[in-house]
């Protein structure tokens, strides 16, 4: 069973991706930084305030897809007739993941974060300093969950061993409304059945029930015994032993391209319909969060334009992929033309709603507000590459532009009111 190093497939593991997938240059050197990408907008121009929102890093399975693991395994030791060297490996394997896992963050997840502090403080050397974290004018709020909490102490040290500090004192607010909105929002969507209509008919449509059937040829078990969970299963499988171990295992040597852009497009119909452009109220729901992203702007503009010694100099958020997929779909990233649907697969290879693209581990939106000699300006880059904002050509507009592009949620995105709606 001859496995490249690297999953040929690696490019498709859609919310499971490692973070290296999106940003290959670092598969060599972790803490290389881009300079052309994280330029100010013009030589003039000072950066001031730096918003970061992070996905966690890389993670345990949770113990649901642990256990769907656990049984696929069970059912190819027992059932799987192939005499194929890489069946027998899988057949071998060793079933290391336990339930208590959930979720949890992983030794690979703390380097992670540890290493995008690193590049951070490179990229903004003005704002991540050693008096700034010491004095408290750089800010950490989580979510509650293991993951996160984590990721957030990884990224504090990775910030003072890079600036020779200790951050001892330097304190994280756990803050589930704002980095767990969807909890008390979305639940209603996320358990309702039209959310996920379009998932369920791909789920259960031909390009899935195709990529059933060469899984059961490969293993050399019936077709009745293979699901599209236990499909699913397996390449969970592949995805964790790499983004966990960097091991590329048998597992993934039950896939070939097709079936892996079967199955990303079965989680991205999952993500657009309970975390993006489905549903309204799936943005809507991140409306607490814009809100707070502008009000720390606003605050950062005022002081700068008071003179005074801004109390906020950065701000590091760290949450979930339904944290941030709502709040990119609410400020209009990565819309396409056409709605993903159970039908529309085959047209759908070039579309921007892609996970494996912009949503990996320790995924992460960098809002900066820079002053420049003509006013203040706005930059936003996704894993640490420029963003343009959907219907504004500047890369760095104004931020009286941005203001106005979004003034209509500015003033109406209530989070009171769009749960209410929701219920
Ligand atoms: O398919 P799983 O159980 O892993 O789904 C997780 C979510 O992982 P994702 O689908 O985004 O890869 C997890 O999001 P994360 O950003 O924290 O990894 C989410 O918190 C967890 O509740 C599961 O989402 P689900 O939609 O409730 O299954």
């Amino acid at each position: 069973c001859n496995v490249p190093n690297v999953p040929k497939i690696a490019n498709y593991f859609g919310t499971k991706s490692r973070y290296e997938e999106v940003n290959p240059y670092l598969i060599n050197d972790i803490n290389a930084v881009n300079e052309s990408l994280v330029k100010p907008p013009s030589p003039g121009c000072q950066a001031v305030h730096l918003s970061a929102i992070i996905r966690h890093g890389t993670r345990f399975p949770t113990t649901n897809n642990i256990r769907r693991m656990r049984k696929f395994h069970d059912l190819v030791i027992s059932l799987a007739a192939s005499n194929d060297s890489c069946v027998q490996q899988i057949k071998t394997w060793n079933m290391w993941y336990t339930d208590d896992m959930d979720g949890r963050l992983v030794r690979k997840g703390r380097k992670d974060l540890w290493h995008l502090a690193v590049r951070l403080t490179k990229s903004f050397p003005s704002l991540l300093t050693e008096e700034n974290l010491r004095e408290g004018r750089i800010k950490f709020i989580t979510s509650s969950k293991h993951r996160c909490v984590n990721s957030t102490i990884a990224f504090k040290e990775g910030l003072a061993d890079t600036l020779h500090t200790s951050d001892s004192n330097v304190e994280y607010i756990i803050n589930d409304a704002l980095m767990r909105f969807f909890d008390q929002c979305l639940r209603f969507v996320e358990k309702s059945k039209a959310a996920a209509v379009e998932v369920d008919n791909f789920k259960s449509g031909a390009h899935m029930r195709r990529v059933q059937e060469k899984i059961a040829d490969r293993l050399q078990i019936p077709y009745g015994n293979i699901t599209n969970d236990m499909v699913e299963a397996a390449f969970y499988l592949c995805s964790y032993e790499f983004s966990i171990k960097g091991e590329s295992s048998p597992w993934c040597q039950l896939f070939d391209e097709v079936d892996a852009k079967t199955i990303e497009y079965a989680g991205d119909l999952k993500h657009y319909w309970k975390k993006g452009y489905g549903h309204d109220i799936n943005s809507k729901s991140s409306c607490i969060l814009f809100q707070d992203l502008f009000s720390r702007l606003d605050k950062a503009a005022q002081e700068r334009r008071s003179g005074e010694q801004l109390s906020e100099v950065v701000t590091v958020q760290v949450g979930h992929a339904e944290t941030l997929l709502p709040l990119l779909t609410l400020l209009g990233f990565f819309k396409d033309n056409e709605q993903l649907t159970a039908t529309n697969f085959d047209k759908q290879d070039g579309r921007a709603f892609r996970t494996s693209h912009i949503m990996p581990y320790a995924a992460n939106l960098l809002v900066t507000l820079y002053d420049c000699p003509e006013g203040f300006r706005l930059q936003f880059r996704l894993n640490e590459k420029p963003l343009t904002l959907p219907g504004i050509a500047d890369p760095a507009p104004t931020y009286q532009a941005v203001r106005e592009h979004y003034s209509i949620l500015l003033s109406g995105c209530d989070q009171e009111t769009v749960c209410k709606l929701s219920k």
